[in-house]
């Protein structure tokens, strides 16, 4: 097995930290490796230690005190600064191989859905680097159970799938938070869903306007299989290990897909023979 990438994301608060640590607690527990790669300039400390850290390079806190940026402007600088030093990530995570790395990265979800610094980082780690990559992306179930926010949660999902191009899983977060009976119940349809019958729902509350677009919406996410979701509590090793199983099917499958010459090459290879 090549080493595999784990890119954990979401909006801010829905569980990736939490996520990251019981993903790296089951890898060790079945005897694998597995090391977690911080790239929140902003991070909170961890119950786990990383091994390798942005902070490190630079931290959100210096850029603010000394540019004088806010916090999303010194975000955005901070990942330039890294894009600007890839040779500094490079030496970081060189020695890990045959291994996974969990990179947990920050809940600022323009970093990934508009902003090109992750889609740049993703294509380094995939081309220079040579990881096979997978995205998780987390929403938590006590948001997405409105069916209004599920869609909008859903499209911030595709459109990190569609920036990052990596194989992509959506998780629901916070599983265990929903307990009464009606709407746990509700949860179930969330995670397999008729995206038609959902935007119907929808439809009933809200603006009629909107209504033919919201079926499209319900359609186009359906198309791109961005309605599907795996459970995940993170205290619950079972549903840690089914997200791992679909991490490992992913990474195989799209392995199996790839090109054997790396992308760029393939494009000055098409570009010669016009
Ligand atoms: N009940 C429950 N709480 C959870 C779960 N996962 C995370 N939390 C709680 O949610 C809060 C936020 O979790 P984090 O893991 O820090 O979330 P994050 O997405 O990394 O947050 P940012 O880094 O700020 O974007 C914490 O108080 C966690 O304890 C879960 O599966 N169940």
């Amino acid at each position: 097995m090549s080493r595999v990438g784990v890119l954990v994301l979401g909006p801010a608060g829905v569980g990736k930290s939490t996520f990251c640590s019981a993903l790296i607690s089951h890898i060790q527990s079945i005897g694998r490796r597995a090391h977690i790669v911080n790239l929140d300039p902003a991070a909170e400390p961890s119950e786990y230690e990383f091994s390798v850290d942005i902070r490190d390079l630079i931290s959100l806190k210096d850029v603010m005190e000394e540019m004088e940026y806010g916090p999303n402007g010194g975000l955005v600088y901070c990942f330039e600064f890294l894009l600007n030093n890839l040779d500094w990530l490079d030496e970081e995570i060189g020695d890990y191989e045959e291994e996974y790395l969990i990179f947990d990265c920050p809940g600022q979800i323009e970093l990934y859905t508009h902003i090109p610094v992750l889609p740049a980082l993703v294509k380094h780690l995939r081309n220079t680097l040579n990881f096979s990559l997978c995205a998780t992306y987390l929403l938590e179930a006590p948001f997405v159970i409105d069916r209004p926010k599920f869609f909008s949660g859903v499209l911030s999902a595709m459109s990190a799938m569609i920036l990052l191009e990596t194989p992509h899983i959506n998780i629901l977060s916070k599983m265990d938070t929903i307990t009464d009976e009606v709407p746990k119940r509700e949860l179930k349809r969330y995670l397999n869903p008729d995206p038609l019958l959902m935007a119907h729902e929808a439809n009933e509350r809200t603006n009629p306007k909107f209504h033919e677009l919201n079926k499209s919406i319900a359609m186009l996410t359906d198309d791109f299989g961005m309605v599907q979701f795996l459970p995940l509590e993170a205290k619950n090793p079972d549903s840690v290990a089914t997200i791992l199983s679909y991490i490992d099917d992913v990474t195989q499958w799209a392995e199996a897909q790839e090109p054997k010459e790396p992308k760029d090459e393939l494009e000055e290879l098409d570009a010669a023979d016009f």
